[in-house]
């Protein structure tokens, strides 16, 4: 049946996405802030980056480490220092939430050359995903082969306490279930396949020899194992999506991580993760309690001390030529 409508108000689907993508108000555009996958970076985007920091720095790390917020100061402990303003380094974003420096710090640990991301960008920031993954594929160009996560986030496991350490056994992607995935697009076949598995993406071993060292370190009282899920924030959450966490079997909440190890699982990346659980999630309408984030980085502060003891001794006791189970061969 031929349309009614007067073919001066009969709009092309392209014009119908664009007026989707515009403010309701101002009329606006509002493409560059909405938070969707695409568009996404070029494969010479990743490679400029990589030859920008290849030319400058002479150190060539095998490990990258991400840290979250109040969990900076580990890049601190790295010898032979050379560090950038994410500002000088050609397509990184900025950081601009407090607890995150913004510089990449490259250095040596336990005579392992890593580079240290002193803050890290989030969604909520308004980051297309593409975006806040861009330095783990040019960890990947740089010749990385184990990617270390750490985040601070919220328990909703009666085991986990303000100031414990859960080793990340495995993730829930929440923003992924709505189609917010980094690899969304285009696939790039140099990085990764189109459908890669991620059954085994907080590599075991790994995950083994950090509850190995918290024993010599001991500090097992403060560790467990338990799953980790990223919200998309930047408000915490209600009572009633905290329930619904709960019930969906997470231990602690976070709004980063998993993109990250999305992409570093994809691109052959051997990943471990960790959360400093930096508050409990409040479940009970009784509570008073509510969360902020001066309060979730003053305990990463207070425990910086002993993750940085952990990671230190991670690194130093993993073995670097081991890429575990995801990788399929380096492609470049
Ligand atoms: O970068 P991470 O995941 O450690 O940051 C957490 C989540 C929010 O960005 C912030 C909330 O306090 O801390
Ligand atoms: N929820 C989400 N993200 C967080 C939390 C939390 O309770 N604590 C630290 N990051």
């Amino acid at each position: 049946m031929q349309s009614k409508e007067p073919v001066s108000s009969v709009r092309t689907r392209a014009q119908a996405s664009e007026m989707l993508l515009c403010s309701p108000s101002t009329g606006e555009r509002l493409t560059s802030r909405v938070p969707s996958s695409p568009p996404v970076c070029s494969h010479d985007e990743y490679q400029t980056a990589a030859d920008w920091l290849r030319t400058h720095t002479r150190h060539r790390p095998e490990v990258a480490i991400i840290c979250g917020s109040g969990l900076g100061m580990l890049a601190d402990t790295l010898g032979c220092q050379e560090s950038f303003a994410y500002s000088d380094v050609p397509g990184f974003p900025q950081s601009t939430v407090q607890g995150h420096a913004g510089r990449l710090v490259f250095g040596v640990l336990k005579g392992k050359m890593c580079v240290c991301m002193q803050g890290r960008f989030h969604m909520y920031e308004g980051h297309t995903l593409s975006k806040t993954t861009f330095p783990v594929r040019v960890f990947k160009l740089l010749g990385v082969k184990t990617l270390i996560v750490t985040n601070a986030a919220g328990s909703l496991a009666d085991g986990l306490q303000p100031g414990d350490i859960m080793i990340i056994k495995d993730h829930i992607n929440f923003p992924g279930f709505v189609g917010l995935n980094p690899l969304i697009g285009p696939n790039d076949d140099k990085f990764g396949p189109r459908f890669p598995a991620m059954s085994n993406c907080y590599d075991k071993e790994l995950r083994c020899l950090a509850t190995e060292i918290g024993k010599q370190l001991e500090i097992t009282g403060l560790m467990r194992e338990g799953v980790y899920a990223m919200v998309g924030g930047p408000n915490f959450e209600s009572i009633a999506e905290a329930r619904l966490l709960h019930r969906l079997g997470v231990d602690a909440v976070g709004m980063s991580t998993a993109p990250e190890v999305v992409v570093a699982t994809h691109c052959g990346l051997r990943v471990f993760g960790l959360s400093l659980i930096t508050n409990k999630v409040v479940k009970t309408y009784e509570d008073s309690d509510s969360v902020n984030h001066e309060g979730v980085l003053e305990v990463s502060r207070l425990r910086s001390v002993t993750v940085q003891q952990l990671v230190t001794e991670l690194i130093g006791k993993m073995d670097i030529n081991n890429n575990g189970p995801n990788d399929a061969g380096t492609k470049f």
